[in-house]
């Protein structure tokens, strides 16, 4: 584990996280893609002090918020301010492959439905850190989580790795250590206040998702 040597800013921090979920919803619930990606940026930072068996997925993760940044700071990129108007664009000009891949295989809503969908197993995954004891295994967490969301869209090679992964996840004291927020129950404390707003920017997007009929984008 990387934590103690890493330099200030290459060093996690969860309240990082939380902030940028904070700043994710706008007053009449749209929410904010720059923040958005901010949060995850910050989650990679964190898979990336757990050691190279998660660079695959830091990999991945890294790939999607490239894309989206890549839209965001485009010539269009004032249509991606939130995820609502991101959709409203991107479906009223034709530019999202709807039923098969085809001429827009990186399309924002489709990169970022990638991430939302993780967005439900990190829900899964906090939670069960939240209300586990001291001695609860990190790698069961993670795995639970993970069969009861985003395995379900990753064939078996993926899932086969990932498992692999999670086997090397260090214990719940060392794990909150890396999140560098303070002692067990701050830490505690701090997950029972991110964790709604986490549902609440993951809800907003599945139902906007689901009217657009956009959840299972190939
Ligand atoms: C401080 C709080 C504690 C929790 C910190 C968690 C940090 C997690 C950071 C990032 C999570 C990974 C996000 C992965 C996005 C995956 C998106 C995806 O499903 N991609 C697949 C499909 O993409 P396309 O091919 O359709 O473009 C792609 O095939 C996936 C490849 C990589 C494997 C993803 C496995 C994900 C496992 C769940 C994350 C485990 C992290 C464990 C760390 C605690």
């Amino acid at each position: 584990m990387a934590a103690s040597g890493a330099s200030v800013d290459q060093r996690f921090c969860f309240q990082e996280v939380f902030d940028s979920f904070k700043l994710c919803l706008s007053e009449n619930k749209e929410v904010y893609l720059e923040h958005y990606v901010d949060g995850w940026r910050g989650l990679v930072k964190f898979l990336n002090c757990l050691g190279s068996v998660f660079g695959f997925i830091a990999k991945d993760a890294v790939n999607k918020v490239q894309v989206l940044v890549a839209l965001m700071s485009g010539e269009s990129g004032s249509q991606y301010a939130t995820i609502q108007s991101m959709v409203k664009y991107e479906l009223d000009n034709g530019l999202v492959d709807v039923t098969k891949r085809g001429s827009h295989p990186e399309s924002g809503c489709r990169t970022l439905l990638r991430l939302h969908r993780a967005l439900r197993w990190l829900e899964l995954f906090l939670e069960r850190l939240r209300t586990s004891g001291e001695d609860g295994k990190t790698s069961v967490m993670c795995a639970e989580a993970y069969n009861e969301s985003l395995s379900q869209h990753h064939p078996w090679v993926i899932r086969k790795a990932a498992g692999v992964a999670f086997c090397v996840l260090p214990g719940r004291p060392a794990f909150f250590e890396v999140m560098n927020v303070g002692s067990t129950e701050q830490v505690v404390a701090m997950l029972g206040g991110a964790l709604p707003l986490i549902s609440e920017v993951y809800n907003i997007t599945e139902e906007l998702y689901a009217q657009h009929n956009l959840l299972d984008l190939p």
